[in-house]
């Protein structure tokens, strides 16, 4: 799937199999620490060179034993520095206990810390080992560091993060920089645990990367590697109809607009031929607005099926301004007999809250077809027993529900994440918060429904399209508005 290995995800534990595996084979784990720790005071001492003081904070694990190693790295470069620890480090153990005896400065109890102006802090307190909310002294410390508006640089995670939901367990350090490990962890990339990060870099330790491959969960950050080879190739002798027909429906006569974008949007991802198709009531507001994309009158389940007559009209975009009821249930179910591809998004989510089941049956017997984009509240209404457990990551959950309704999940947000039902998910990183604006989701549907009309499978296509959705936005700037974001939308060849 991957190409390099920048784009690799590994939990916390995963990552700890691979420590060990690293270890099995005959890898000198402390030396692993010592380059860990070295690389962290590289990085404070490029940051931060006219710091007054680096204020290094050592945990009881071996999260502190790189703190120890980069305390002594940054003293010898004559560097003033002063470490506090957490817990009794006549405790350390192994590599730790090692790190610890190299370090030629006494250290103090966290308690005692005082941090000043001028101060640069390095996290050492948790990493990969974080097992619960942090206790009451490394709360204390957050918070005192934060009011004094101190830089921090986190070692692997920002303690108090959670790597593998990237949730705040407690308190957590909010980094200007993070250091990491050979992969970033979900907790990098997942809210909150993203906004406590600041800028991540991964350094590798020497790990040989077989070790990591072995021990990979099919995790990775969205990006190109994950997708390109499925995406379609314009070449010469493209016709339109080979480059397929998407189909979009529109809502009633006061909801058309965000039909009209996701069409709009999904010409732009490359669909050879974009059809509107609206209930009669609202073929003159669509009319007035459309030019490139066609327009058809489709009001009931009879209208559909002659509509479906055609072969060629294979690809679907049903929920922005759709409605919630029962047309929206009978469309879809029409749309999975007949074997049609389909983004359900938005109103056509919602439409199922009571029976999810009857959406996941309609589509459950074939290669995936069917993409859904719920956000966070169309997730619940869907999936609210995933939504509500609270020891599953975002990750969890849209693998979780996309194996249960054989479907592409993209779970939205600032962190959408997008999921297939053999387990393969992604983390999207690529997303601006200028997103957040009426009718963004539309777009995204569209560029989904543009991607699948040209033959892309379901979970490429969900992956491509959000990437592709981002990618637009950056571009399209800070004032972006559904309408300008749909300009910027990019073909991928
Ligand atoms: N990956 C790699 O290849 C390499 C990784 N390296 C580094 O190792 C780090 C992982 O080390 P780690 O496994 O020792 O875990 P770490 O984060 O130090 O914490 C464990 C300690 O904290 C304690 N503890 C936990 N939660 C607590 C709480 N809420 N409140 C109080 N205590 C709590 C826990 O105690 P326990 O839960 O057992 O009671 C245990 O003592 C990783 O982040 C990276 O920096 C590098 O050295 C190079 C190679
Ligand atoms: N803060 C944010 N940062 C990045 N992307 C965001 C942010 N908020 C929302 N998005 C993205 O914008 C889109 C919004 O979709 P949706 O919630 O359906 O809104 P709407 O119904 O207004 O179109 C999704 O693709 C989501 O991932
Ligand atoms: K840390």
């Amino acid at each position: 799937m991957a190409r390099g290995h920048c784009n690799w995800l590994l939990t916390p534990s995963a990552m700890g199999e691979v420590d060990a595996a690293a270890a099995a084979s005959g890898i000198d784990s402390y030396g692993l620490m010592e380059k860990a720790g070295q690389a962290v005071a590289a990085a404070v001492l490029r940051l931060f060179p006219g710091a007054e003081r680096f204020v290094v904070l050592c945990g009881p694990g071996n999260n502190g034993g790189d703190g120890y190693v980069a305390a002594r790295a940054l003293h010898e470069t004559g560097a003033p520095v002063a470490l506090f620890h957490f817990g009794d480090p006549a405790t350390l153990k192994g590599d730790a206990a090692t790190a610890r005896s190299r370090c030629p400065i006494e250290g103090a109890p966290l308690d005692t810390c005082r941090p000043a102006p001028g101060d640069v802090i390095v996290d050492a307190i948790f990493g990969a080992g974080l097992a619960r909310a942090v206790p009451p002294a490394v709360a204390d410390i957050v918070q005192r560091v934060d009011e004094a508006g101190l830089p921090v640089v986190a070692v692997d995670l920002p303690s108090g993060i959670d790597g593998r939901t990237g949730v705040v367990m407690g308190a957590a350090f909010r980094a200007r920089h993070t250091v990491t490990f050979m992969t970033r962890k979900p907790g990098h990339l997942l809210l909150p645990g993203r906004m406590h990060c600041g800028s991540v870099e991964t350094f590798d330790i020497g790990i040989p990367f077989r070790l990591v491959e072995a021990k990979g969960e099919r995790l990775f950050v969205n990006g190109p590697e994950a997708w390109d080879a499925a995406m379609p190739q314009t070449d010469a002798a493209a016709h339109k109809f080979r480059r397929g027909h998407l189909t979009v429906f529109s809502g009633g006569a006061a909801a058309t607009g965000a039909a009209r974008l996701a069409a709009a949007a999904g010409l732009r991802a490359g669909a050879g031929v974009v059809t509107v198709a609206s209930p009669k009531e609202a073929v003159a507001a669509n009319a007035a607005h459309l030019t490139a994309v066609m327009l058809k009158a489709v009001e009931t389940e009879s209208d559909l099926a002659d509509y479906l007559h055609d072969e060629r009209r294979s690809v679907f975009v049903l929920g922005p301004g759709f409605g919630v009821g029962a047309k929206a249930r009978a469309f879809v179910t029409a749309l999975a007999a007949a074997g049609r591809r389909l983004v359900l998004d938005a109103d056509g989510i919602t439409a199922f809250a009571e029976d999810p089941q009857a959406l996941f049956s309609a589509f459950a017997d074939s290669v995936p077809r069917l993409v859904l984009t719920p956000h966070e509240g169309e997730f619940a209404r869907l999936f609210p027993d995933l939504a509500a457990d609270p020891a599953l990551s975002k990750v969890d959950r849209a693998r979780q529900a996309a194996a249960r309704a054989n479907a592409a999940v993209i779970y939205k947000g600032a962190d959408s994440v997008i999921a297939a039902p053999d387990g393969r998910a992604l983390i999207n990183g690529n997303a601006p918060p200028s997103l957040a604006t009426a009718g963004s989701g539309d777009v995204l549907a569209g560029i989904v429904g543009g991607l699948l009309a040209q033959g892309v499978p379901a979970f490429e296509a969900a992956a491509a399209g959000v990437w592709l959705h981002g990618d637009a936005a950056q571009r399209a700037g800070a004032g972006l508005t559904a309408e300008t974001l749909i300009n910027h939308i990019d073909r991928w060849h």
